[in-house]
C-alpha cells in the first residue's frame, strides 16, 4: 500500500472516497442494517473502510481519517446491484474474521498463503487419498482463497496452444475483424472487448480519473459442442434463454480458433468437474453432491492480453500512476481456473492491505474461490480481491475460466455450512441471474 493511503496502489482511487460518520464506535461484525451504508462503495472501499475501522492505520489521500470513521464511496448505494452489495458484505465479513479470529487453535496467526497443491493423488481410486487433497483445498479456501494446482493432468501442449492462439488473435488479427465481434453486440457479453471498454470494478465508472484498464479480451461461454460429455441438452443462458450466446471469428479470419478453444475448454471442463468433487469432499458433503448441478454448467472463459506497459512499475509502495491491467475485483462464479503466460502480474490483496504477487509455479493453474461459492458456503470459503498489474517489459497473456453450475439451478446455503450458531446469511438465488447481474455492472452500456 502507498504511504498516502492508496490501498489499490493505482494512484487514482483513494480520493474518490468520502468520510462518513459512524453510527456506532465499534465496527459491525456481520450483515445488518448498518452495513449497507458502510459498504456503499466498490471493493476498494471495503478494504479501506475495513482497515480504517478495524486497524485504524490508514489515511485517505486527502483526508486524514480518524480511527472510528468509516469511509464510503461517493457513489450512491442505489447505483449498485443487490448481488454486488451482498458480495461487499461478504468481503467485509472476511476481513472481520481475518482480523478478529484469524488465528489457529494454538493461538498462532495463520499466515496468508497461496499454497501449491499437487492434486495427482486426487485421481486415485482411494477415497482416503482424495480426501487428503480435499483437506488441503479446504485449508486454502479458508485462508487466502487462492492456491496453485499441479499434477492436474492437462497436457502442456494444450495449455501452450491456447496461449499461442491468444497471441495470434490479439496481435495478428485485423482490428476490424475483432471489432465485428464486439461484446456490445452481445447481451451475454461474448466476443471481443477492446482495451478500456470495461472496468472489472464497477465503482470505477463513477471515477473521472480511474486508471484505464489496459487488458483486451475475448469472452465465450459453455456450449454443448465444447463439452466432452456432450452435455445433457438442457443448457440455459445466464437469463434462462434456450440459446447459444457465443460469437466466434470465422475460420478464414483466425484459422484453428474454434478447434483450439474446444481442445482447451474440454480439458478445463473435465478438470473443473473433478475439482468440484474435491470441493464437495472439502465441505464434508458427499463427493457427488454437485454432479447433478454441472450437467450443463455455466463456464465463461476469456483470452486476455495485457500489453507491455509504457511505464513498467516496480513493486514500490511509493510509486504513483501505475498502469492497471485489470482493476481490483473479486470473481463472480464458483471458482476460477487461471492459466497465465510467463509474465507475472496477478496480485492478491492480503487482509493487512498488502498486494501479494501470486508466485509463479511452472505448469500450474491458479485456482481461486469466487463470490458465488463464498455465498453458497455462507462465507466459509473466501473470495479474495485481486488485480493484474504488469510490471515487466513483456506482454502478458492469460486464460481465466470462471466455473459456475447449471445457470438454471437455484441454490440455498450448503447444509454443511449452516448451524444453529451460524444460520444462513443468504436467501436462495438462481446461479445465472446472480452472474448476469454482476456482469452487467461492469460495462456502462450493457
Ligand atoms: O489475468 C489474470 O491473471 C487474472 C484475470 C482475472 O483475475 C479475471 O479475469 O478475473
Ligand atoms: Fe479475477
Amino acid at each position: 500500500m502507498n504511504n498516502d493511503g492508496d490501498v489499490f496502489g493505482d494512484g487514482a482511487k483513494a480520493h474518490r472516497l468520502i468520510c462518513g460518520t459512524p453510527e456506532q464506535d465499534d465496527p459491525p461484525t456481520s450483515g445488518g442494517a448498518g452495513l449497507d451504508t458502510i459498504l456503499g462503495g466498490h471493493p476498494t472501499t471495503i478494504f479501506v473502510s475495513a482497515s480504517v475501522a478495524f486497524v485504524g492505520t490508514k489515511v485517505g489521500r486527502e483526508l486524514k481519517v480518524p480511527h472510528n470513521t468509516y469511509i464510503m464511496a461517493a457513489a450512491a448505494v442505489s447505483s449498485y446491484s443487490s448481488t454486488q452489495t451482498e458480495a461487499r458484505q461478504a468481503a467485509q465479513q472476511y476481513l472481520n474474521s481475518r482480523l478478529t479470529n484469524g488465528s489457529t487453535s494454538n493461538g498462532a496467526e495463520r499466515a496468508f498463503t497461496v499454497p501449491e497443491i499437487n492434486i495427482s493423488s486426487s485421481f486415485s481410486s482411494s477415497l482416503e487419498d482424495r480426501k487428503k487433497v480435499a483437506a488441503k483445498i479446504h485449508d486454502a479456501c479458508t485462508n487466502s482463497g487462492f492456491f496453485h494446482i499441479t499434477g492436474h493432468g492437462v497436457p502442456e501442449e494444450t495449455r501452450q496452444a491456447i496461449l499461442g492462439l491468444a497471441k495470434r488473435f490479439f496481435k495478428e488479427t485485423p482490428r476490424s475483424k475483432k471489432e465485428a465481434l464486439h461484446v456490445k453486440n452481445s447481451k451475454y457479453f461474448r466476443g471481443y472487448e477492446p482495451a478500456d471498454y470495461t472496468y472489472v470494478n464497477p465503482g470505477d465508472w463513477e471515477a473521472t480519473d480511474a486508471a484505464p484498464e489496459t487488458k483486451e479480451g475475448f469472452n465465450w461461454g459453455y456450449e454443448a459442442g465444447l463439452d466432452p460429455t456432450g452435455g445433457d441438452g438442457q443448457y440455459r443462458e445466464l437469463d434462462g434463454e434456450d440459446v447459444n450466446g457465443n460469437a466466434w471469428p470465422s475460420e478464414d479470419d483466425v484459422p484453428g480458433f474454434y478447434e483450439t478453444i474446444r481442445a482447451y475448454y474440454g480439458e478445463i471442463l473435465n478438470l473443473a468437474r473433478h475439482l468440484f468433487r474435491l470441493f464437495a469432499l472439502s465441505l464434508d458433503l458427499p463427493e457427488e453432491y454437485f454432479d447433478p448441478m454441472m450437467t450443463h454448467p455455466g463456464g465463461i472463459a476469456r483470452l486476455l492480453y495485457y500489453p507491455a506497459p509504457n511505464n513498467p512499475q516496480p513493486l514500490d509502495p511509493a510509486t504513483k500512476e501505475k498502469e492497471i491491467g485489470l482493476g481490483a475485483h473479486t470473481d463472480y462464479e464458483c471458482f476460477t481456473i487461471l492459466l497465465c503466460s510467463t509474465a507475472p502480474g496477478l496480485e492478491i490483496l492480503s487482509p493487512d492491505d498488502k498486494w501479494v504477487p501470486a508466485p509463479a509455479v511452472d505448469g500450474s493453474f491458479i485456482i481461486n474461490v469466487a463470490d458465488f461459492l463464498m455465498r453458497w458456503t455462507n462465507g466459509v470459503y473466501k473470495s479474495t480481491v485481486h488485480r493484474v498489474v504488469n510490471r515487466t517489459r513483456d506482454e502478458r497473456f492469460s486464460v481465466p475460466f470462471f466455473f459456475s453450475i447449471n445457470y438454471d439451478q437455484v441454490v440455498e446455503t450448503l447444509p454443511s455450512c449452516v448451524s444453529a450458531e451460524n444460520p444462513s446469511k443468504y436467501p436462495p438465488v438462481k446461479a445465472g441471474e446472480y452472474v448476469l447481474e454482476r456482469l452487467r455492472a461492469t460495462a456502462k452500456d450493457m
